[in-house]
C-alpha cells in the first residue's frame, strides 16, 4: 500500500492537534467568530477518536475504544456543521441538534457495541448522512467566498458518499474487501484533515472590514442590522453635525404585512422583505445608512440632504415599491409601504430621538391610509 496506515493515523493525530491549536488561536484573535472554537473542538475530538481507535488491539475496553471512539467520530461532522451555522448566523446557537444526534447515536451504538463491524457501519452511515447534509447546507452560506464554499461542498459531498461506501463494505465480511476498507478509512482520515485544514483559511478569506460587515448585517436582507444602525447612524449624525449639515431619518414599514404572511406563507413574506430591502438599497448613496431594525421595519439615515431631497427620495421609494406587484412562486403580491421621516437641521438631537419622531410620522402615514410618506 502506498501509505502506511499506522503512519497516517499518527500524522492525522498530530495534524489535527496542531490545527485545533491554530483554530483556537484564531478564535482568540477574533472572539466574535465562535465558529473557530467549535472547529478547534472538532479537531481535538477527531485526534482523540483516532487515539482511542488505535488502542482497539491493545486495550480490552470496547466501551472506550469502540463506543466512545465512534461517538467522537460522529461528533466531528456535527461540530463542523455547527461551526458553519455559527459562521453563517454570527450568533450563539444552542447545540440542540448535536445533543439529539449524539444521544440517538449512543442508543444505537450501545446495542451494536459487541460487534465492532456493525458499530463501524452505523457510525459511517450517520457520518455519511451528516456530511451530505452539510454539503447541501453550504449552498446557503452567502458571505463565504465562492471558491471556498464549492471546495467545502465538494469535500463534504465526496466524504459523505465515501462514508456510505465504507458502511457497505464493513458489513460484508469478505477478506478481499479488507484492502478496500483500509483504503476508504485512509481516505476518510485524509478528507477530514483536509476539511479542517480549510477552516483556518476561512478566517483569512475575509479581511477585517468584511468580517465586521458580516457581523453587522441582517442575515435576511443583508442590510445593516439594528445594532449596526445605531452605531453607523450615530456616526453619520456626528459627521453631519461637524459639517453643519442637516440629518434625515426615515422609517419604512410594510403595509398589512401580517396578511401577506398569512395568505402566501412566511417564505413569501421573507422574499417581500428582501425585495423591499433591494429597492431601498438601490435608492441609497454611499454614505447613507440603511438597516432592517425590526421584523418588517426598515430605517434609513440619509447623509447630506435638504428637506426637498429627503421628500423626493421618500416619494420615489414609496412609488417604486407600489409600482408593480411582487411575483413570488407564481403569486402576484401587492406590496406597499408607509414611510415616516424627520429632518433635523440642528443635529444635536440623539438618533433615538429622531427615530421616535420618524416613527410618529410613520404612524401618521399609516393612519392616513398607508402607501404614502409623511414628514414630522
Ligand atoms: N415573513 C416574515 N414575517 C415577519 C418577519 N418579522 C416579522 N414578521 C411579521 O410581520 C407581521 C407584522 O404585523 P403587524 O405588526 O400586525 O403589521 P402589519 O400587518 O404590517 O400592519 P400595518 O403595519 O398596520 O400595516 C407579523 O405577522 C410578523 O409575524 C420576518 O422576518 N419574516
Amino acid at each position: 500500500m502506498f501509505i502506511h496506515l499506522p503512519t497516517l493515523i499518527i500524522t492525522t493525530i498530530i495534524l489535527n492537534g496542531v490545527l485545533g491549536t491554530t483554530l483556537l488561536a484564531i478564535h482568540r484573535a477574533i472572539p466574535s467568530q465562535k465558529s473557530f472554537k467549535t472547529w478547534a473542538l472538532a479537531c481535538f475530538l477527531f485526534a482523540l477518536a483516532n487515539i482511542l481507535t488505535a488502542l482497539r488491539g491493545t486495550l480490552e475496553q470496547p466501551w472506550l475504544t469502540i463506543f466512545v471512539a465512534d461517538l467522537l467520530i460522529i461528533s466531528v461532522p456535527l461540530l463542523a456543521l455547527h461551526g458553519m451555522r455559527q459562521y453563517r448566523q454570527q450568533t450563539a446557537i444552542a447545540p440542540t441538534s448535536i445533543i439529539l444526534t449524539l444521544t440517538g447515536s449512543a442508543v444505537v451504538l450501545v446495542v451494536a457495541q459487541a460487534f465492532a463491524s456493525i458499530a463501524q457501519a452505523i457510525t459511517a452511515i450517520i457520518c455519511g448522512l451528516i456530511y451530505l447534509f452539510a454539503a447541501n447546507y453550504l449552498r446557503h452560506i452567502r458571505p463565504t467566498p465562492r471558491v471556498m464554499r464549492h471546495l467545502l461542498m465538494g469535500l463534504f459531498g465526496v466524504h459523505g458518499l465515501l462514508m456510505l461506501m465504507m458502511a457497505g463494505t464493513s458489513l460484508q465480511h469478505i477478506d478481499t474487501h479488507q484492502n478496500l476498507l483500509t483504503s476508504l478509512l485512509m481516505a476518510h482520515l485524509i478528507m477530514t484533515t483536509m476539511t479542517t485544514l480549510l477552516f483556518p483559511v476561512l478566517a483569512f478569506s475575509h479581511n477585517e472590514r468584511q468580517l465586521l460587515k458580516i457581523a453587522h448585517l441582517d442575515e435576511l436582507t443583508e442590510l445593516f442590522n439594528r445594532r449596526a444602525f445605531f452605531e453607523q447612524g450615530a456616526l453619520l449624525l456626528a459627521q453631519n453635525k461637524q459639517l453643519e449639515k442637516p440629518s434625515c431619518i426615515l422609517m419604512i414599514d410594510l403595509d398589512h404585512f401580517k396578511s401577506i404572511n398569512d395568505k402566501f406563507g412566511h417564505a413569501a413574506g421573507d422574499a417581500c422583505l428582501r425585495h423591499v430591502a433591494d429597492i431601498i438599497r438601490n435608492h441609497m448613496r454611499e454614505r447613507d445608512v440603511a438597516a432592517r431594525i425590526g421584523g418588517e421595519e426598515f430605517a434609513v439615515a440619509l447623509a447630506d440632504v435638504d428637506r426637498q431631497q429627503a421628500e423626493m427620495v421618500s416619494q420615489r421609494l414609496v412609488e417604486r415599491i407600489a409600482a408593480q406587484p411582487f411575483l413570488f412562486e407564481g403569486n402576484s403580491i401587492e406590496l406597499t409601504v408607509s414611510l415616516g421621516g424627520i429632518l433635523s437641521t440642528h443635529s444635536r438631537r440623539a438618533l433615538n430621538d429622531l427615530l421616535n419622531d420618524a416613527d410618529a410620522a410613520l404612524y401618521a402615514a399609516k393612519a392616513s391610509g398607508r402607501n404614502q410618506f409623511k414628514f414630522a
